[in-house]
């Protein structure tokens, strides 16, 4: 479970985050959406304590994460904008990463899903947007850890890969896994998502299931939820 309790971030005079509160219990898929700029990667970037808040407290599992870094061990996350150096080979990468992280690793069976065997000797420079991310997702999901924070997923993915990804994450959600996701399509959101939770002017407007969320703006399908909250008409 993570627990995010009076969480305030403010950039200059910008308040992203305004006293978050809120509870993610284990297991499920959560879609973490808002308009641009809502303050989506910076709170998840909170709880992987990359950005270091002006107020409040998270806890992962139990344990506080101010300060602290094993916890992040239990953690898979993909960036929103991963930068490696543009001359590492995507081999080299992988293995790279596994040194670092000395965990037990699935790359082969990734490898062959995502389709990346012909890029395996590549320069990351060389490589298409959808095929480097590809090799993030690789990265992120190569290691058995209870909890997954994905920033944008689907980001360049062709339809293919994308048909992978949703099966991908659909087996880690089967074993237990918690797995938080940003995204703005809707349609990942729609088929995937256990819960939504809504950030709006730096606090949560709704968390709960679609059907909740229809329910609560009077609407047909999530892209006329989302209009509905961002004109105001459900505020
Ligand atoms: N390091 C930073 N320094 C200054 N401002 C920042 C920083 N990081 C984020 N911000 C600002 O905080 C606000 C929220 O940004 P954030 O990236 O969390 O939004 P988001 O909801 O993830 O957006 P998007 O949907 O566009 O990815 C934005 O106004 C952004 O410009």
């Amino acid at each position: 479970m993570i627990v995010i309790e009076g969480l305030y971030k403010r950039f200059g005079d910008n308040d992203v985050l305004n006293g978050i509160e809120l509870k993610i219990p284990d297991g499920k898929i959560y879609a973490i959406l808002g308009p641009n700029g809502s303050g989506k990667t910076t709170l998840i970037k909170s709880v992987l304590g990359l950005v270091i808040p002006d107020k409040g407290q998270i806890t992962v599992s139990g344990s506080p994460v101010s300060h602290q870094w094993l916890y992040r061990s239990e953690i898979n996350y993909l960036s929103q904008i991963a930068n490696f150096p543009g001359n590492i080979r995507v081999l080299e990468l992988i293995r790279m990463i596994k040194d670092i992280r000395c965990q037990k690793s699935d790359e082969q069976s990734l490898i062959r899903r995502l389709k990346l065997e012909p890029f395996l000797d590549k320069k990351l420079d060389k490589l298409s947007g959808g095929t480097k991310q590809k090799v993030n997702l690789l990265l992120t999901f190569m290691f058995d850890n209870p909890i997954l924070i994905l920033d944008e997923p689907t980001s360049g993915l062709d339809p293919a890969a994308l048909l992978e990804l949703k099966d991908i994450i659909r087996v880690k959600r089967e074993t237990g896994k918690t797995i938080i996701v940003t995204t703005h399509i809707l349609q990942f959101v729609e088929e995937m998502a256990d819960e939504l939770i809504y950030l709006l002017e730096g606090d949560i407007y709704f968390k709960g299931s679609l059907s909740e969320l229809l329910q609560k703006t009077n609407q047909a399908d999530l892209e006329h939820a989302i209009a509905a909250i961002t004109s105001g008409r459900h505020v």
